[in-house]
Order: C-alpha cells, then sequence, then structure tokens
C-alpha cells in the first residue's frame, strides 16, 4: 500500500495557504452575474478582483478531501454586494463545510426547487452545506471577508443553472442597510 503524505499548513494573515493552487477571478469573469448592467459596465473599466480562492485539491476520488480558502474583496456592483459564483457540486449528493476566518459576511443557499437560506458569517462561524445545496459567499462588510471551505475531492462543480438563472435571492445594500430582496430575474 502507498500512502499518501499527510500535509499541514498555516494560512497566512491574508487568507493565503503557501503552495496552494491560485485562483483569480476578477469582475470580467462574473459578466451576467450581477443584476444591474449599467453599474458592472462602468466598474468594469477598473475590473477589480472580486475574488482570490487558495485550493489545496487531490485527484477525483471518493474519501478523500480538498480545503480552499477565499478571499472576497469588499465591494458592490449597483446595490450589490460582491459575492463567489456560486455552484452546485457535479455530485450534487456531495456536502462541504465553510468556516469563517476574518472579515463579514454570509452564505446564500439554495435547493433546486429554489428555496433559499441566508447565514450570516463572521470569524468562528462554521457553516455545514448539506447535500443538494447550491452555496454562494457574499462579502457585506468592508474589508476582505476570508474563510475557509472544505470538501469532498469528488463533488466537483456545476455553475451552470447558477450562471443561467441565478438565486432567488439579491443580497443588497438600501438605506444602509444589509437586505435580502427577490432577484427579478430569477426563474424556476
Ligand atoms: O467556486 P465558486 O462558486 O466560484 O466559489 C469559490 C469557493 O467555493 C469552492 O469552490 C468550494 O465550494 C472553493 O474552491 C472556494 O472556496
Ligand atoms: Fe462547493
Amino acid at each position: 500500500m502507498e500512502y499518501k503524505k499527510p500535509l499541514g499548513v498555516k494560512i497566512e494573515e491574508n487568507g493565503v495557504i503557501p503552495g496552494a493552487k491560485k485562483l483569480v477571478r476578477r469582475l470580467s469573469d462574473m459578466k451576467g452575474y450581477f443584476l444591474d448592467e449599467e453599474a458592472y459596465e462602468e466598474l468594469l473599466k477598473e475590473d477589480p478582483v472580486v475574488y482570490e480562492v487558495y485550493a489545496v485539491e487531490q485527484e477525483e476520488k471518493d474519501g478523500d478531501l480538498n480545503f480552499a480558502t477565499t478571499v472576497l474583496y469588499p465591494g458592490k456592483v449597483g446595490k450589490e454586494f460582491f459575492f463567489t459564483k456560486g455552484h452546485f457540486h457535479a455530485r450534487a449528493d456531495r456536502a462541504e463545510i465553510y468556516y469563517g476566518i476574518k472579515g463579514k459576511g454570509g452564505m446564500l443557499l439554495q435547493t433546486p426547487e429554489g428555496e433559499v437560506e441566508w447565514i450570516p458569517m463572521e470569524p468562528g462561524t462554521v457553516v455545514y452545506v448539506p447535500p443538494y445545496w447550491a452555496h454562494r459567499t457574499v462579502n457585506t462588510g468592508d474589508e476582505p471577508f476570508i474563510f475557509l471551505a472544505i470538501y469532498p475531492a469528488d463533488a466537483g462543480h456545476d455553475y451552470g443553472s447558477i450562471k443561467e438563472k441565478g438565486f432567488a435571492k439579491l443580497v443588497i445594500e438600501e438605506d444602509g442597510e444589509v437586505k435580502l430582496v427577490d432577484n427579478p430575474r430569477w426563474k424556476e
């Protein structure tokens, strides 16, 4: 039997996992994701980084685990806070755990039928993402929102239906408050 080597790494203050694979998502990678298209086009002139992911991933095998930090920057497109794209798992029955490290935000979760849950997150919050729920994190603060995700190595990502239809709710700022409102573009 060939055993894999165990691994211990320290997450840096800024969320970076040394030696991890880095993925950068700029606003230009998220066309069609935000409601306010005019605000999107305007901000596209700067094309800010919306989030970075530092992932330590294994082969897509049953039983193994991946982990990744995400540094989700503060910002808004119109009234809508910056968020991660959001996805179902390609193997839809795979669950996931998130752990809040820094900053303030929350997670939007949604079933395939469009039932939505919002879970506020701060440093120390653990979120259990059950099988079959799509998930998207949102930065509702004014500093980077940093969190760790731990997920089955064979979970995969299914961005398709979220890219097309979005979530049934939007997370916006209105009158200085964080609000969840119906997404006018949501279709079942
Ligand atoms: O894959 P998305 O929706 O862009 O969000 C990124 C985050 O979600 C994960 O894909 C895990 O669910 C991580 O790689 C990362 O923490
Ligand atoms: Fe996931």
